[in-house]
């Protein structure tokens, strides 16, 4: 048998610059939102720092060819820099990008896209990419579904809430956080104290806040506070719940199964939000997008972009709960939707009813294993795959079908690789643009709108 052997004089040179300060100069920002810099050979990352800053470093990690750094200070800040707005940043690990201006991490997450994409042969066939004007957000109070963290120590014997830390996944407690709606980071600390009352307090998992479906002009939409809680919740402890409940105008519930959350009298809770005139009916724990403005203009520009008729028969794979399925079913003939998660499959179907939408049919399906249903007579595609991306749709989607293929992207990397497969297909960018729809952190959201090429 072989075996693979390291001496340990080899392993001690990869650390041996481990705690050693340096001074680098920062050339570029990686996907992560981290400092890039060139140090004897290697490729050091190092978090907080921004591009064309000089900046003293220490080394906490150390490989053959990629070293992490703590930045210790800056001796010329660069101009994009600023004071990041929450306390709790430098800590916590929901934002990345708090110290660079807004217009500044608009352009770094479009140099970053630009970047894969140029590195995945994107630009083989064509000069250029049609980049369109990117659909900004507000930067912050932007956030209308969250998940908090939730850690039971067992030396203090209390319960913290807070996000998780980047680098080691310990939970930072939080007392606000100001990229969510005000009216969900005002019941962050209050719901601390809640469940540092309760008798099972061990029993916490974690909270989930929601306030998709509020709408402003609605006095009824009361944000939803959802607990993974692995017990029932003790007598003693539904008394709390009630009364936080009603101090707090919020909905109390509890996630009982992985797509059903109850109220406090055991009732399954249907929530709408409302999207270009369609209504959406959801629970708690199904995905919705975060950022609901931004929602609402991304589904208005993939109408827009699909240059959507009247003849067209439109496929909608990862459609979730119909988010562009059921807006888009107005314009155009009929639509199909696919999707992984059965109960959305009924709660979409169900939606599709709710509107009167008899054209827009809704099935059940894992796309890794490809289309389930007859995609010959469909002429559009929408593609909207969670992180992982649609590599085997990409693979295998016969290209003669599709005259558009729009898609909707959360990792610019699986982007990069899918749509280098549809290109050699026989495709042609012919848009692309950002979606801010995760200001202050490094997640990137890009819509890309392929077209077939005449022959
Ligand atoms: C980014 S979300 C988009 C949902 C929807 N388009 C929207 O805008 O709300 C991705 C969706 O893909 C679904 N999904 C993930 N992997 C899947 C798979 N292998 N097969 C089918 N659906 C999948 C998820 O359940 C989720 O609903």
């Amino acid at each position: 048998m072989v075996q693979i052997y390291t001496s340990n004089a080899k392993k001690s040179k990869k650390r041996q610059d481990i705690n050693k300060t340096f001074n680098v100069e920062i050339a570029t920002l990686n996907q992560h939102g981290e400092g890039v810099a060139k140090l004897e050979g290697k490729v050091v990352f190092v978090k907080g720092a921004l591009p064309t800053e000089k900046v003293k470093i220490k080394i906490i990690d150390s490989k053959k060819r990629v070293a992490s750094a703590q930045l210790i200070s800056i001796s010329n800040k660069s101009e994009e820099r600023r004071e990041p707005f929450c306390a709790h940043y430098q800590a916590c690990g929901g934002c990345q990008l708090q110290h660079l201006t807004h217009a500044g991490q608009l352009l770094y997450k479009q140099d970053v896209v630009a970047g894969l994409l140029k590195k995945h042969g994107w630009l083989d066939k064509q000069t250029s990419l049609p980049w369109q004007a990117t659909i900004k957000s507000k930067e912050s109070a932007y956030r209308t579904r969250v998940r908090l963290a939730a850690y039971y120590d067992n030396k203090s014997r209390s319960v913290s809430i807070g996000y998780r830390q980047a680098s080691n996944k310990k939970i930072v407690q939080i007392t606000q956080c100001d990229i969510m709606l005000p009216q969900l980071s005002c019941l962050i600390e209050p719901l601390r104290v809640l469940v540092n009352r309760f008798t099972n307090k061990q029993a916490i998992g974690h909270i989930d806040l929601n306030a998709f479906h509020c709408e402003p002009e609605k006095q009824d939409g009361k944000p939803i506070v959802n607990f993974r809680f692995l017990k029932p919740f003790s007598q003693q402890d539904l008394a709390l719940l009630s009364t936080f409940q009603l101090q707090h105008n919020v909905i109390i519930t509890q996630q009982i199964a992985q797509n059903i959350a109850v109220d406090l009298n055991n009732q399954a809770v249907t929530l709408e939000y409302y999207l270009l005139g369609k209504s959406i009916s959801f629970s708690s724990s199904d995905f919705t997008q975060i950022n609901k403005d931004i929602n609402q203009a991304m589904v208005a520009q993939a109408i827009d972009w699909l240059d959507l008729n009247k003849n067209d028969e439109v496929l909608d794979l990862y459609c979730g709960l119909g988010n562009f399925s059921l807006p888009i079913a107005d314009k155009v003939k009929r639509v199909a939707g696919i999707e992984g998660v059965l109960d959305m499959v009924d709660k979409a179907q169900h939606n599709a009813n709710l509107n009167q939408l008899t054209h827009c049919h809704f099935y059940h399906g894992n796309l890794e294993e490809g289309v389930s249903i007859d995609d010959t007579k469909f002429n559009k595609l929408l593609l909207d795959p969670a992180r992982a991306g649609a590599e085997n749709i990409c693979k295998t989607i016969q290209a003669n079908n599709f005259d558009l293929i729009l898609y909707v992207s959360c990792n610019p990397s699986s982007l990069a690789r899918d749509g280098r497969l549809l290109i050699e297909k026989g495709y042609t960018v012919a848009k692309i643009g950002l979606l801010d729809m995760f200001p202050n952190t490094s997640h990137i959201e890009t819509m890309v709108l392929f077209k077939k090429n005449t022959k």
